[in-house]
């Protein structure tokens, strides 16, 4: 399925609807953080099981008590797209199960 790059005011739009992510360059990053390292360290796995299940795949780090993702998508000459917003999306979805905020 071909992806289309959105345009930086779409971009904003739409991340209205997801607190907390920002649009830095041409990516989208997130920093949650948890109560512990072992915590954070679940939640990477978690994420990397959805970015399996996606197909889509962001950075992501395990930091002190934090988890990080930057996300563009590679095959739209790494413009933001609708994969990174269903991405970003679905992390929100799951982070509350894992104390991240
Ligand atoms: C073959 C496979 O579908 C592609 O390599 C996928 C995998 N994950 C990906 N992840 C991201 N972030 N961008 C892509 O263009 C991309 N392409």
């Amino acid at each position: 399925m071909p992806v289309e790059p959105l345009s930086r005011t779409e971009i904003e739009a739409r991340l209205a609807e997801l607190p907390g992510w920002t649009l830095d360059g041409d990516r989208l990053t997130r920093t949650y953080r948890l109560g512990s390292h072992m915590a954070a360290a679940a939640m990477v796995v978690h994420v990397a099981r959805v970015q399996d299940e996606l197909d889509h795949h962001s950075d992501l780090t395990l930091g002190y008590h934090t988890v990080s993702l930057s996300v563009h998508t590679h095959s739209a000459g790494g413009a933001v797209t609708e994969k990174d917003l269903e991405l970003a999306r679905r992390v929100d979805d799951l982070a509350p199960a894992h104390g991240a905020h």
